[in-house]
């Protein structure tokens, strides 16, 4: 819980999903409340919570009319307590050694300098997206490989993000194949999402799911899967590239930018357009569709900030050698990134 005594501190803390400002001398603060909109299911909530006492004495039942400010000062009791499980759960997850802070992490004094030590709670970077392996249950079969052996493959030759793309399979038999494959992504700590469905990344524990434009809305997936699991979308268009951003998606999957024989599409998008999206995309992109080594450094020529890297079906997983292959493509975006 963070003990303050001025509310636009918020800003400064609104990385959090959850957060309370408890004023610990009342003066002047009843009342005051500040409903901030969430990106995610649980809010940002900013409130201002009396510690007063006396104001706190209003749990039993109380033969009253005067309930003025009970409701408000108990949202704020609750914003309060969120905060205080974030800032235990923080201190915990960044080892804020007893002494750290005057006293100690789970007083009130962890206070801003220790928490701005803290690098921002993020469940994507960006540079995940350099070379994002997408998986295809088609290949794997007529390559005769597992998907846990393409996922291991493709991580092993440099794959910085996988996802599960399983087409035409019982539930079942793909839930025990994203268990499998989470388990590997885990081990090697690469975020591992789930094609189209959003049941079956929950109950394997991926990282989260990539969605296309006819599949669950993000929005309805953000409220499924929390504020701490990654969400993609396919998106063609500047409207779906914002839609997705409000919906609460982190990142766009855009193509395809070149014809692919990998997946039925209507026509390809071009380089030109892919640029265009990327420039209006409040979101990272990832290129998607007929990219290869061949072709990476040509996507790749312009880089608007927002281009973060490229997803790859063929060019790894219709290979004779997975790692091989998404080695070289790896070697060729890192000179890319790197000149
Ligand atoms: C990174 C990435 N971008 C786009 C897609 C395509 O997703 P979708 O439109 O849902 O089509 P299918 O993959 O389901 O055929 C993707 N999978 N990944
Ligand atoms: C799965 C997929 N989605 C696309 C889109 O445009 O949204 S293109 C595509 C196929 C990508 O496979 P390859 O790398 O073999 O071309």
């Amino acid at each position: 819980m963070w003990v303050c005594n001025h509310v636009n501190l918020y800003w400064k803390l609104k990385r959090f999903n959850a957060l309370s400002v408890s004023v610990s001398d009342s003066a002047g603060a009843a009342g005051t409340q500040a409903g901030i909109r969430a990106r995610g299911a649980l809010g940002v909530c900013c409130s201002i919570a009396i510690t007063e006492t006396s104001i706190y004495n209003i749990m039993g039942r109380q033969e009253t009319m005067d309930t003025h400010g009970t409701g408000c000062t108990l949202t704020s009791y609750i914003a309060a307590e969120m905060a205080a499980k974030r800032n235990i759960q923080d201190a915990l997850e960044h080892n804020m050694k007893i002494g750290t802070c005057l006293r100690g992490p789970f007083s009130h004094s962890f206070t801003f300098a220790e928490y701005s030590k803290i690098p921002e709670r993020q469940v994507l970077k960006a540079s995940n997206l350099r070379l994002y392996a997408v998986t295809d249950s088609g290949l794997n079969k007529r390559w005769q490989r597992s998907a846990v052996e393409a996922v291991r493959s493709a991580i092993k030759g440099g794959a910085t993000m996988v996802q599960l793309r399983v087409k035409e399979a019982e539930t079942l038999d793909f839930f025990k194949e994203a268990v499998s494959c989470v388990e590997v992504a885990k081990h090697s700590r690469i975020p591992i999402v789930i094609n189209d469905r959003v049941d079956i990344a929950m109950a394997c524990g991926a990282d989260g799911v990539h969605l296309g434009q006819s599949d669950l809305p993000a929005r309805q997936a953000r409220m499924l899967l929390g504020s701490d699991k990654i969400i993609g979308v396919s998106c063609q268009t500047l409207e779906q590239v914002q839609k997705a951003y409000e919906d609460g998606a982190d990142y766009v999957g855009s193509g395809a930018v070149f014809p692919t024989t990998t997946k039925k599409i209507n026509s390809a998008i071009g380089l030109e357009h892919l640029y265009a999206l990327c420039r209006g995309s409040p979101l990272p992109v990832v290129a998607i569709g007929g990219i290869n080594a061949s072709n990476v450094k040509e996507v790749l020529r312009e880089r608007p900030s927002t281009l973060h890297g490229v997803a790859v079906i063929s060019a790894l997983f219709d290979q004779p050698d997975v790692c091989k292959a998404t080695q070289e493509l790896a070697e060729i975006i890192s000179d890319v990134f790197n000149s």
